[in-house]
């Protein structure tokens, strides 16, 4: 087996972790939060910039740290997090930089290290409270507990109805939701939620799963991904203990499982077997079922009609995209609820410029309260800035663009009203500026075409992908065309290239 040094692991750690983490969190987290501190007898001491830091990225990200450090190493790996800072303060964390020779944090990344060595010493700062903001205070409280602790029945614990903020976006799911957590198997069985990543089709599942343990404690309830349905299944075929699998999916009340286009993937021809069968039996037996995941059924390829439609026997619903309006109001209940006081301007900063991903806009809000905490101080649209520069990509300066403002800015530049491009019109006045809104919002935001048609009122990827295929064949022919698209582009970006 290979033996590693301390720079080599972190430097593999670190290449791996860039692979498996959304770019920000990379960035503001991994890169340049944490410093390797050692190693030895398998185990991985990492340092980190503040206590903070330290609480946070132990509780959330310890397993994927060892399962990263174990693909590097070929062994399992303790990973430890420290804060040598706290304790040994004489000792700056740029001398461990020195005697493990890495290379140098970025600039920014020194000065958010200096900036925080003596802002983070929360405790300090709760004993003395005439020096602290109360709203630093109460940012610092929020980041350390562990968002997404799970319990033995693997509901999120703050997954809840509680947690959850209703929007237009989400407002029919939501609704099922609670009527079937009131009365299960009684209305919406099955009931499946699609749309795309990160926007709460798990959070909502879950609190249909917390509620109605709630209201009866009795019921036998099972959350699973369709992953893990698949592994245990296999898992219990090679055990021989099939029987057993049965009687733990086919005597429940309630099953929930995330995820569900998994089953359509690959071939997984027994597993799909059982899930088919399973899923009769609780049917049957008139057990409530919730499903979710990224595509309508009709769009689960490799997936038999029979399955298919028993998805679609029950109510199929979508949450989509929550629009700028949406946006700016669950950065205020965020900012409201853990009593942080955010000016109106920053609020609208980070809802125009981080994406309509509902879980990349709670990173930016977090960010921003880091920032805070690390220079003590109010949270303004400058530090909000600052803040959300920390977790876009430092050399594309440009802003973040979303599908909200691509539809807006094609209606004013088409003068078309915002229902109708969105609507079901088909006359060449709507279609076409419909078509290039689809387009641009490819070009310009790299989401997926179901991603879009979702955004697009729930519209079928194939139609998303028709618009940009004739958007493009057209610039080709057409050059007063292609002119017109690049002016448009230009207003949307304000980046002429
Ligand atoms: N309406 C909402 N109110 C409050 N928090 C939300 C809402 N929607 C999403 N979130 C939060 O955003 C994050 C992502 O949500 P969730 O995991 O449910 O997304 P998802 O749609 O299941 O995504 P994926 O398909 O990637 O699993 C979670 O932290 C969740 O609590």
């Amino acid at each position: 087996m290979e033996q590693f040094d301390l720079t080599t692991l972190w430097m593999g750690m670190l290449t791996e972790l860039k692979q498996s983490l959304p770019p920000q969190i990379y960035d503001n987290w991994f890169e340049s939060a944490l410093i390797p501190y050692s190693y030895e007898n398998n185990e991985l001491t990492l340092d980190t910039a503040s206590k903070f830091v330290c609480a946070y990225i132990s509780k959330r990200y310890t397993s994927l740290l060892e399962t990263i450090a174990q693909n590097v190493t070929g062994l399992p790996t303790r990973v430890t997090l420290i804060n040598s800072v706290e304790n040994t303060p004489q000792e700056p964390p740029s001398a461990i930089y020195e005697t493990q020779s890495l290379p140098e944090p970025a600039a920014h990344n020194q000065e958010w290290v200096q900036q925080e060595l003596p802002s983070m010493e929360i405790e300090t700062v709760k004993k003395k409270p005439d020096t602290a903001l109360p709203e630093i205070r109460e940012a610092a409280s929020i980041i350390s507990p562990a968002p997404d602790t799970r319990l033995e029945n693997n509901l999120i614990q703050n997954y809840t109805f509680e947690t959850f903020i209703v929007g237009n976006s989400n407002r029919i799911a939501h609704a099922a939701s609670l009527a079937i957590a009131e009365a299960p198997a009684k209305k919406y069985n099955p009931f499946y939620i699609y749309g795309s990543s990160g926007l709460g089709k798990t959070h909502l599942m879950h609190a249909i799963g917390h509620r109605i343990l709630h209201n009866f404690p009795q019921m036998r309830l099972r959350c699973i991904t369709s992953e893990d349905f698949v592994n245990e299944f296999i898992q219990c075929i090679q055990d021989k203990s099939t029987e057993s699998f049965r009687q733990r999916y086919r005597n429940i009340d309630i099953l929930l499982v995330d995820d569900i286009q998994f089953l359509g993937r690959g071939d997984k021809e027994s597993s799909k077997e059982e899930f088919f069968h399973t899923f009769n039996k609780l049917y049957q037996d008139q057990k409530q079922m919730v499903f979710t995941s990224d595509r309508p059924p009709q769009d689960i390829k490799r997936l038999e009609d029979r399955l298919r439609s028993r998805f679609q026997s029950g109510m199929v619903t979508s949450i989509d995209p929550p629009d700028l309006e949406t946006r700016t109001a669950i950065l205020k209940i965020w900012a409201q609820k853990e009593n942080v006081s955010i000016e109106n301007n920053a609020i609208d900063y980070i809802a125009s410029n981080v994406s309509e991903n509902i879980r990349d806009l709670n990173g930016a809000f977090i960010s921003v309260l880091l920032l805070a905490s690390a220079e003590k101080s109010p949270i303004t649209l400058n530090l909000t800035q600052r803040a959300i520069k920390y977790i876009t990509d430092e050399k594309d300066e440009k802003k973040y663009i979303t599908i909200d403002e691509i539809t807006k800015s094609v209606c004013e530049f088409y003068n078309v009203n915002y229902k109708e491009l969105m609507g079901k019109k088909k006359t060449k006045d709507i279609a076409l500026p419909r078509q290039i809104a689809m387009y641009l919002c490819r070009e310009l935001t790299g989401n997926t075409y179901p991603h879009i048609g979702t955004a697009f009122n729930g519209r079928d990827h194939t139609t998303v992908m028709h618009a940009c295929t004739k958007v493009m064949k057209t610039m080709e022919k057409d050059i007063r065309f292609k002119e017109s698209i690049e002016k448009l582009k230009i207003k949307i970006t304000g980046v002429d290239n």
